[in-house]
């Protein structure tokens, strides 16, 4: 009996970088996404690379101890020297490390996540009560959900010290964060769930800008 072909991960995170590039959001060599393996590796996207035309050579495997394997040792797994990791590689290290149970995590930068990161000061963003939410895990009848805002920062370390601050004591209702006047980021348990994940906040952030030109009541404001 033929034993099943090991498929590389790298090829689901190719495919829908391509489908996330179509939907303009991940333009202009935006966004970075990952996969853990069970060694507790995980590959994400070179830097600066263009998501709609990514090949297996476009990834760096980043070890648990926080570094790419360097070119010249025996499991080379940086494809040349000059490949360098996402610059955002600490955000997926630190939710892999806060959400032991998610093994990919998607990040993309779309208009609607930047406008409705706007829509409030807080730290967090109400999100209308729509029945997408049991996509994301919430199964309630009219759900009062927010979604984590973070301030952006030119140095990731610091987005990534509050990321773990806040949900250190306070657990997100969603597996997702919002980064104002950049992007949202989702983490999942595996690369189908990352991929709806998007596509469901993508949605929901579509959904409230389209709702506040409309002038529906109340959506994406901020609750007494
Ligand atoms: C033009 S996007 C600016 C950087 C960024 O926010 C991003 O998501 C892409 O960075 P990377 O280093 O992963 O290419
Ligand atoms: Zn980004």
């Amino acid at each position: 009996m033929n034993s099943p072909k090991l498929i590389d991960p790298r090829l689901e995170l190719i495919c829908a970088a391509r489908h996330f590039y179509q939907q303009g959001w991940m333009v202009g060599t935006s966004g970075n996404l990952s996969v853990r393996l069970p060694d507790h590796s995980f590959w994400i996207t070179a830097s600066g690379q263009c998501k709609g035309e990514l090949e297996l050579g476009d990834f760096v495997r980043i070890y648990p101890n926080g570094t790419a394997c360097p070119e010249g040792s025996r499991r080379v797994e940086k494809p040349s020297p000059d490949v360098k990791p996402s610059a955002e590689t600490a955000i997926h290290q630190v939710l892999y490390a806060l959400f032991p149970e998610a093994t990919s995590c998607y990040h993309v930068h779309s208009v609607e996540a930047n406008l409705v990161s706007r829509f409030v000061k807080g730290d967090t963003l109400p999100l209308p009560p729509l029945e997408m939410l049991k996509g994301l895990g919430v199964w309630e009848e009219n759900p009062d959900c927010a979604m984590s805002i973070f301030d952006n920062h030119l140095q990731v370390s610091c987005i990534v010290d509050e990321i773990k601050e806040r949900f250190r004591t306070i657990p997100p209702q969603l597996s997702a964060l919002l980064i104002r006047d950049h992007g949202v980021t989702i983490w999942a348990p595996s690369a189908k769930t990352a991929r709806n994940y998007i596509e469901l906040v993508e949605y929901i952030f579509r959904y409230m800008v389209a709702a506040r030109g409309v002038g529906v009541w109340g959506v994406g404001e901020e609750r007494d």
